[in-house]
Order: C-alpha cells, then structure tokens, then sequence
C-alpha cells in the first residue's frame, strides 16, 4: 500500500504541489490525470523519494518512505520515468537485468533465478524478442516497453508508470494497460500518471486529478470524468458518455471554446435536440433544455454536459411547474433553439422566445414563423450570435441605451 498525507513541494522557488493527498490500495490501479504541468510527474517523483517533500509524509506499506534507505526503497518501489531516454550502449536484456540491482550485493553477480525473472519480465511485456539488441536501436514504444520490463524484474510490491502508453499504438497501449491490470490483480500496487483520460477511465480503480498542483477531484472514473470537474481542470469543454465495449465513461473533448456569451435555450427532443445541446455548449453558450421527457437522449445530453434541464416523467404529461420553469428559461434567453420533436405542450415555451434559430428539420414547419430562422446544427452558433444582434439581442440592446444616453 502507497499513500501521501498532505504533500507540499516548492521547486525554483514555485509552489509544484500543495497538500496532494492519495491513497493505493494492494490491488489498486490509480490513475494521475490532469492537464500539462498539473504536477503528475513530480507527485511520482515524491512517491519514489527522488525529491522530498517540504511537508508531508509519504507511506510505503505504513511506512514512511523517508526513514528508507535508497535500496529499501528500491525493493519497494519500482517505476518507469516519463522519458524512454536510455542513454548507453545496453542489450535490452542489460537493461532489464538492471531492474535485479537491488536485490543483488554489492559485487554479487545475477544468479540463475535473476536470469529467470529477467526472461519472464522481457516475455510479459513482448520485448524478449529484441533480447540482444541494443536498447538504442529500438523505436520509442519498444524502450517504452524496455522499461516496463525493468521495472516487472524489479518484483516490487508498488509499480508507478509516468505516462506508460505515451509512445505506444493502441495494442500495445491496450496490452500494456491490460497487464498493469493483471500486475494489480496479482496483489501489486499501481500508480500511473496517463494523459489518455479514456484509457485512464478503462484501466484504473481510482483517478487522482491534478490542476494547478491540487486535487481537484479523486475517486472512481465515474465520479472524478465530470463535465464540470474536467472544464475546472482543463478548462475545457467535454462531453462525457460511456464506453461501448466497456461501462467506462468516455471524454470527448469539444473543439476550443470560442465563447459564444449568450444564453439559448433549447425545445425539443431526441438526438437533433441533444445535438443542437452539444454544438452551442461546445462554443460557450448556456444552455438550458425543456420541457423533455427524463430518459430522452436531449435530457441525458444536457445531464452530460451539465446544461439545466426541465424534465418531467414519460408519458406523466406535462405540469404547469415544469411549463412555468420553460418558459422562464425561454423568455430570459438571447435565444430560443427548436430541434426535433417540440411536443404541443412545449408551445407555450416557443411562444415566449424573443428569438427563434430553428435547426433544420422535421420539426421546422410547426413553428415556422417570420421570427423563425432556419439553421443547420453546424450554423447554430452563427445562427444565435446572428439573431441575437441583428434582431434586437443583449449587443443591439447595449447599442440603444449607449445611444439613449449619448442622445441625453
Ligand atoms: N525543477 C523545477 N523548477 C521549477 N519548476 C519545475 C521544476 N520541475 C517541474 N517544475 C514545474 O512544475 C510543474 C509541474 O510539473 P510536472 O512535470 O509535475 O507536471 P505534469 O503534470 O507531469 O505535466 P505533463 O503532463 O506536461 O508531463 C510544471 O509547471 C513544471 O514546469
């Protein structure tokens, strides 16, 4: 078991980290997420005592991993560093004898045993194969797995990986990831700093996202890969679903924001409703839903990206409650979205939008009116940016009242 308490480290005189805490279990595959510079390899770093921390305290199976010799450590911990630099002119069996080191004397030569363990390590992570060669002719994703296999000769009960896939194709990235699994299965301690949120989201128990050297969230997939959690990480905007082949969730992220500073709100149902959700959050707008029925892929849509939505039960019919809250979303927003199906009970909703951007489709002509332009999803943005200026919206507004005061 590996745990930090509170870990804090300044480096150059910047605050890196500031009271990191985690926890991994025997069995455990963690995972470190967070953007660039969030501080992943440096909390590894302090998990491995390569630095120390100017407070807090690091637990290697209770106990703290200051009180440890460097061999002790290194009995205890393994781990692959981030760079796949091997410097010298090794044999990748070389290399990966070298992860027997401390289990060896000072002088003591590798034994047969060491051999054994040297040869299973090279087989597991498919490099025994490339056994003679040496490690300077080999791609990055073969050294990638070089250390790997360093690491497993090491027979450490902690494994830490700085960004184990990072140069590998997505077999080798899969199998790798698939054997860390097994590693933790077989009782071993995992932790991974991996930039992939949807392999992290696979293969690991628990994530520990970093942002700014903090925690910012920790937990299991599901509860750490929130829209919210990921655009205060990130700041991004993502969409966050599941994994077909997996109950995993998946991230996609949306294309940068280029905010689009209104406020739409969206009538409709199924997938052109959830669509038209997808796009204008993707640009910054927000974004409220309703009324939909719960269960209906716009309500889910919204749930995901974390958009208000005014849901009532299927089939239950609409209530008044559920109208008033649409059409007070409706009326305060700089415009109003109709997408699929908008049902007769939303019309009270259409009614109340000073500005109507209908999307393009089996819905239009219910509510086609001179208020009404047509857009595809893809026009959306420029269609509400558009409808909100040109007829009267927030900047036409401003324009008026500047005038009104000049004209004073
Ligand atoms: N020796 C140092 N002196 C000053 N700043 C440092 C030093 N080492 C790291 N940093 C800074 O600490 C921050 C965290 O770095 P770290 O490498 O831990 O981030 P990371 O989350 O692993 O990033 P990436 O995903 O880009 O690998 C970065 O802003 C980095 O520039």
């Amino acid at each position: 078991m590996l745990s930090a308490e509170d870990i804090s480290v300044s480096l150059g005189g910047t605050q890196i980290l500031s009271d990191v805490s985690l926890t991994a279990e025997c069995g455990d595959v963690v995972g470190l997420v967070g953007p660039n510079g969030a501080g992943k390899t440096t909390t590894l770093r302090l998990l491995r005592a390569t630095l120390s921390p100017d407070s807090g305290t690091v637990r290697v199976a209770g106990d703290p991993i200051d009180g440890l010799s460097s061999k002790q450590v290194s009995q205890r911990v393994a781990s692959t560093p981030q760079a796949t630099e091997l410097s010298f002119e090794f044999t990748v069996r070389q290399a990966v004898e070298m992860g027997r080191t401390p289990h060896l004397g000072r002088f003591e030569r590798a034994d047969s045993g060491d051999r054994e363990v040297v040869a299973a390590a090279m087989e597991r992570v498919d490099v025994a194969r490339f056994a003679d060669r040496p490690v300077t002719s080999l791609s990055g994703g073969e050294r990638q797995r070089v250390l790997l296999a360093r690491a497993l000769a090491q027979e450490t009960p902690v494994l830490l990986l700085d960004e184990p896939t990072s140069n590998l194709d997505i077999n080798h990235a899969v199998n790798t990831l698939e054997l860390v699994a097994d590693l933790a299965r077989e009782g071993k301690t995992a932790v991974a700093a991996i930039h992939d949120l949807n392999l992290a989201a696979r293969y690991c128990d628990e994530l520990v996202l970093l942002a700014g050297g903090e925690v910012r969230a920790a937990g299991p997939p599901r509860e750490v890969l929130t829209t919210p959690t990921l655009r205060d990480a990130f700041d991004a905007e993502t969409l966050v679903t599941g994994q077909p082949a997996t109950d995993a969730p998946l991230v996609t992220a949306l294309a940068d924001r280029d905010p689009l500073d209104r406020t739409v709100h969206v009538v409709g149902t199924g997938g052109q409703a959830a669509g038209a959700l997808t796009r204008l959050v993707a640009v910054g707008a927000t974004v409220s839903v309703g009324v939909v029925p719960t269960g209906d892929a716009a309500a889910e849509r919204a749930r995901d990206l974390d958009c208000e939505a005014v849901t009532v039960p299927p089939f239950a019919g609409v209530d008044g409650n559920s109208v008033s809250r649409a059409t007070e979303l409706a009326r305060a927003a700089d415009a109003v979205v109709v997408a699929g199906d908008v049902g007769d009970a939303n019309e009270s909703v259409v009614a109340a939008a000073r500005r109507l951007v209908a999307v393009d489709g089996e819905g239009v002509p219910a509510i086609d009116s001179p208020r009404t332009i047509v857009a595809t999803v893809d026009e959306l943005p420029a269609a509400v940016a558009g409808v909100a200026t040109r007829n009267g919206g927030p900047d036409a507004e401003r324009r008026v009242e500047s005038s009104k005061q000049q004209d004073r």
